[in-house]
């Protein structure tokens, strides 16, 4: 679903953010990306997303290279930012409509996934009033619903569990699993590493912009915790 190959990135004037990185995001993954700030997991999630340009290596998305086909890499995938930049001035149900249009999705479909998942998260009631007035958390959830109006067949999401309370965290995971169950993969960065554990088949581990763990779960793991695993390669390998 999702290809990374020999993917390098510099910033003008700076050491590389990411340094020859091979990953391979496959349907029904849900892939974590770990490693401590600064690692390179924002630099390479906006390179799969098609927001940030890159000179070396290539990403593909369902067979679709990122560089030659953004637009279509786009309509296939959901990318929600640490951040999400939503339009402030927008309702929420303004907002979603404008995404539903973007990716053309039909009107009776629409209305039905923005009443069940404005449900789900607890947003309905809130979807008549402006993004301006939104907490952290509303707008995280209404980044969350706009990514699944389209039902991507691949959702990347730069630390998604950060602000969600407890109620929309256990949401966003069941919906990353039901997502995965129909065929879609699932590839986020966190710091949460008790979540990534419990919730990610697969992990790679990022430091100083290079890969130095990936694969499934269980066997890199083994008996050992992901944050002691965590510890040990980020601390001890050069
Ligand atoms: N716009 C930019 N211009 C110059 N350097 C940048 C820019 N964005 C990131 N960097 C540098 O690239 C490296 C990787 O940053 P990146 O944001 O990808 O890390 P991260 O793993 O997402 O960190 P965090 O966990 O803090 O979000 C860092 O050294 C950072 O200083």
């Amino acid at each position: 679903m999702l290809r990374i190959e020999h993917f390098s990135k510099r910033y003008k004037g700076g050491k590389k953010a990411v340094d020859d990185l091979n990953l391979f995001v496959e349907a029904g993954d849900i892939y974590g990306f770990i490693g401590h700030n600064g690692a390179g997991k924002s630099t390479t999630i906006k390179s799969v997303a098609g927001v940030l340009e890159f000179e070396e290596g290539t990403i593909t998305i369902d067979g679709i290279d990122i560089k030659e086909n953004p637009v279509a890499c786009k309509k296939c995938m959901a990318y929600i930012p640490d951040n999400p930049d939503l339009y402030e001035h927008l309702t929420g149900i303004q907002y979603l409509n404008f995404i539903g249009d973007i990716f053309e999705v039909e009107a009776s479909v629409r209305k039905e996934r923005i009443q069940r998942y404005g449900d789900q998260f607890a947003l309905t009631g809130a979807l008549g009033d402006p993004v301006a007035s939104y907490s952290h958390g509303m707008k995280q959830k209404l980044a969350i619903i706009s990514a699944l109006i389209h039902e991507p067949k691949l959702m990347i999401l730069d630390e998604p569990f950060v602000g969600l309370d407890p109620k929309a965290t256990l949401l966003l995971k069941n919906t990353m699993h039901e997502m995965c169950r129909r065929g879609a993969a699932i590839f986020f960065s966190t710091h949460v590493l008790d979540v990534a554990e419990k919730l990610c088949n697969k992990v790679a581990i990022i430091k100083d912009g290079k890969l130095v763990v990936s694969g499934e779960m269980e066997s890199i793991l083994k008996d050992a915790s992901l944050e002691h695993l965590f510890m040990e390669v980020t601390e001890h390998e050069k």
